[in-house]
């Protein structure tokens, strides 16, 4: 008799309401584990039906055909001998449940519904689904009668409870009650859980990945124990990307994990842990020991079966493709890299998904389309080295969409040529360096490349304007007013969509390959947010790989791409100011760029971006955090720019409604449709609100012109004593903070740049909102204790400026 188990987690990239291709990719990874000797398997969330079904989860043919599936899974003969679940959705009661199915050869063990459900960000499983709130009950599920009559089993304890075979105990965790302060592993290892097994179905977000693993590792390190984490991967017919990373850990290590990005449909994770290590780590936890004796017990459903095993009779370890371990060092993907590797593998699932024949992207040269023809390139890398790797699911799949039987890519420009088609569409306002741009990228990318001129298509649609008006409009530059100056820009910027389409339509008519192209859109979130876009020009399209990305992630993005994919075009991409060169050339220079057109920086943007979404900000806490963080700007300024950031929002929000899809790599994302749920019908000049900026303001800007002076005086070498409310209390001061790691890239925020110290403390509700504020990043910085609670009885707003004027930075000017 052995204590060790042998253990199958799986990755799947499964296809919401493909039943057929979700049994088979489950199947194989059954097949998978056996063959490797696991004794248990276990697989992502609701991997039967597919993640994103959504609205199909009131169907109850969706449910039908899950138990169909799930009958298919136990007559496998791979699965027979192995203790296994999967994720699907049941009803009980005329109640739906997210549930884990545990089956043992012909016997259905147990049903664990999910007991926390996942609302934020783009999930919304309360639509669907109810949580399982009985605590440590169980019912009796009567099972459809068709999957009674086949397992000659009637009903199944449906409920909280956890499944103890004759050599160990494991229970489940779903998704979200992972992140869940009160988490169920927690009481469940108190109660002798052994092994916790947890089925997601977790997003990728930049900078994310990290959370997923230490939440695993901490579980496992304080309560002891294995923790099964397996996670879906890819796109299933949504904007996310799943985020792979299952992962095995033991006592806080971490043993075993899969890949975050990759283009493989399945992956096995398989790990073997010694019973006993669980047990003696756990017994000198003696803070643990003591609370584990008097938890309540469990419902425990006995299953005379073991899962531990000798070694010995374990099969050499895998030859196996698709099975990882171990862990090693767990490194995590840089951003620049997430945004390589994510949309990459994202738009690969999409394009052989959607059954067309490649992509068609109108490459203006600037940095925004040639993030995206970059992303492509680096898709096609991708499935060369899945398919020089052995994959021939990836290998079939890049035949089918070329409608080639025979192709083996001979390399990642050669794959490009027959996939990307890339399209320079200039009018007579285009610059050469921009042509030569679009071409030179072309070229390092081997995307099949057109440079085609537009200017007779916008001709001809203002000659129907002229002859059905009798009216000429004009650019401003010949004397034109605002609305002609912009109609004649948002002509030029349409004239481009329509033809993208033609072309998409027609370009493999014309190549002698059946199908079309998609079209690939490049607006970027910031200009979205903004509204600084034409509805329905090219940033109409019918996928967008980059609409979550904000430009300053794209700079990095390019300068990796540069670097890593030898494309060195690139560097006069990202130095070129962005332009949309849509208005003539003044005097042979450049009228237009983005960041004058807006009235605000990319920059700028990005971090009103994130205030708006991240942290919610409403235009008064908005100007209050950058007033605070200060940096030396005028108040003044810093409402005028917020005021203009609002206005400019209000008015383009509609734009939003009709944002192409776009993968969801952002959580400041403004996509209107899934994540942002906002009125798209503002009252443009926000009177209530700017106006409490205006008092704000007043104190502020009295407060900035001291300080001005004094700079004045100091620099004219006289020594002036500081004002009195910015004088340091003493030992309130603490050393300016360390870089946060909170994400935020502070090299490229304009208002955040530095960090702050504060020497004050403040109460009640104001004090909580402005010490956030003083730190503007997330981080508190702000030193301890005290002192005198605000003079200000006033009211909120004055007790605000009270404490601004004693915010300082670190060197002790006051802010
Ligand atoms: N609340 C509302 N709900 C629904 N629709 C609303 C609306 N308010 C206006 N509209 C409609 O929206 C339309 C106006 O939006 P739109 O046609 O986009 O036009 P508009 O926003 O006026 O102009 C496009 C913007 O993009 C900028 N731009 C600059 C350079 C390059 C590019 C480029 O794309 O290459 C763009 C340009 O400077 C300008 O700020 C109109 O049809 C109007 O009736
Ligand atoms: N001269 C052009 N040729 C081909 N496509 C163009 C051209 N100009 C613009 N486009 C397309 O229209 C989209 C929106 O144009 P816009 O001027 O707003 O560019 P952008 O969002 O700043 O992107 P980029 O950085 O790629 O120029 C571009 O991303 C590109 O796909
Ligand atoms: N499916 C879920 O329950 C999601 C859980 C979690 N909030 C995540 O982002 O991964």
């Amino acid at each position: 008799m052995g204590h060790t188990v042998r253990v199958a987690v799986a990755t799947l990239n499964q296809w919401a309401m493909d039943f057929q291709g979700n049994l088979e990719r489950i199947l194989r990874s059954i097949e998978i584990a056996a063959a490797n000797g696991a004794t248990y398997r276990t697989g992502p969330e609701l991997e039967v039906s597919g993640y994103s079904c959504e609205d199909h989860f009131h169907e109850p043919d969706t449910y039908l055909h899950c138990w169909e599936v799930l009958l298919e899974l136990m007559r496998a003969p791979a699965a027979q001998n192995m203790l296994i679940d999967v994720g699907m959705p049941v009803q009980h009661r005329n109640v739906a449940y997210n549930c884990r199915v545990a089956f043992y050869n012909a016997s259905i063990v147990l049903v664990r519904p999910k007991m926390i459900m996942c609302d934020d960000g783009n999930y919304r499983e309360t639509r669907w689904f109810s949580p399982w709130t009985k605590e440590r009950q169980t019912e009796e599920l009567q099972l459809p009668r068709f999957v009674a009559l086949a397992l000659a089993q009637e009903t199944v304890p449906i409920g909280d409870a956890v499944i103890a075979t004759r050599d160990t105990c494991l229970g489940y965790e779903i998704c979200e009650e992972l992140w869940n302060p009160r988490s169920k592993h927690i009481d469940m290892s108190l109660a002798g859980v052994e092994i916790i097994v947890n089925g997601s179905g977790s997003y990728m977000q930049l900078r994310k990945a990290h959370i997923t693993t230490d939440l695993i590792r901490n579980a496992s390190y304080k309560a002891g124990g294995a923790y099964l984490f397996a996670n879906l991967r890819g796109c299933d017919g949504q904007r996310v990307y799943f985020n792979g990373c299952s992962a095995v850990a033991l006592n806080g290590q971490l043993v075993a994990r899969g890949r975050q990005f990759a283009l493989g449909e399945v992956e096995v994770t398989l790990a073997a842990f010694d019973l006993q290590d669980i047990r003696a780590y756990r017994g000198a936890l003696r803070s643990r020991s003591s609370l584990a004796a008097s938890t309540p017990t469990y419902p425990r459903i006995q299953l005379p079966i073991e899962l531990a095993g000798p070694a010995a009779s374990w099969p050499p370890p895998p030859a196996e493709p698709h099975a990882t371990s171990p862990a090693g060092d767990w490194e995590y993907h840089r951003p620049e890299e997430e945004i390589a590797l994510g949309p990459a593998c994202w738009l690969w699932d999409y394009l052989r998904r959607s059954g067309q024949g490649g992509f068609f992207l109108p490459l203006s040269g600037g940095v925004d389309s040639s993030s995206t023809a970059i992303i492509v390139h680096s898709m096609c890398r991708l499935v060369v080295e899945a398919v020089a790797a052995g994959d021939c699911q990836v290998r079939d799949d890049c035949r089918k969409i070329l409608a080639d039987p025979a192709y083996v890519p001979s390399g990642a420009g050669d794959l490009c040529g027959r996939l990307l088609f890339t399209c320079y569409m200039g009018t007579e306002n285009s610059s050469r360096e921009t042509r030569a741009r679009a071409a030179a990228l072309a070229d390092q990318i081997r995307s099949h490349h057109l440079s085609i001129g537009i200017d007779s298509a916008v001709a001809a649609l203002l000659a129907v304007f002229r002859l059905a008006t009798g009216q000429t409009p004009r650019f401003r530059a010949d004397g034109g007013c605002p609305r002609q100056n912009l109609a004649l820009q948002n002509i030029q910027a349409r004239t481009r969509m329509v033809l993208a389409y033609l072309f998409a339509q027609l370009m493999l008519w014309v190549h002698g390959r059946p199908g079309g192209l998609l079209v690939l859109g490049s607006a970027n979130v910031d200009e979205a947010l903004r509204g600084y876009m034409t509805k329905y020009d090219c940033s109409s399209a019918d996928v967008n790989p980059i609409g979550g990305i904000s430009k300053v992630d794209l700079r990095r993005f390019l300068a990796y791409a540069q670097r890593e994919f030898s494309l060195p075009i690139v560097a006069e991409i990202v130095q070129a100011p962005p332009t949309a060169e849509l208005e003539p050339l003044v005097d042979g220079a450049l009228a237009q760029t983005d960041e004058q057109d807006m009235g605000l920086t990319y920059a700028e943007l990005s971090e009103f971006g994130r205030l708006r979404k991240q942290a919610f900000c409403g235009p008064f806490s908005m100007f209050c955090k950058l007033a605070a963080a200060g940096g030396g700007r005028d108040p003044a300024e810093v409402a005028d720019k917020v005021k203009h950031f609002f206005r400019c929002y209000a008015i383009n929000r509609h734009k939003m409604t009709v944002l192409t899809p776009s993968y969801h790599a952002e959580s400041y994302s403004p996509d209107d449709n899934r994540f942002d749920h906002r009125p798209f019908l503002y009252r443009a000049n926000w009177t209530w609100q700017f106006r409490a900026i205006d008092a704000e303001l007043e104190p502020l800007t009295r407060h900035y012109q001291q300080q001005q002076q004094q700079q004045q005086q100091q620099q004219q070498g006289q020594q002036t004593p500081p004002p009195c409310d910015s004088e340091p209390a003493s030992g309130n001061d603490e050393p300016a903070p360390a870089q946060p790691a909170t994400g935020l890239d502070h090299s490229a925020a304009p208002f955040f740049s530095r960090p702050l110290t504060t020497t004050t403390t403040m109460s009640g509700a104001a004090s909580a909102h402005h010490l956030y504020l003083a730190a503007g990043d997330g981080q508190l910085t702000v030193a301890g204790g005290g002192l005198t609670k605000s003079q200000s009885s006033g009211g909120y707003s004055r007790m605000h400026s009270s404490v601004m004027g004693k915010i300082k930075d670190r060197t002790g000017v006051p802010v």
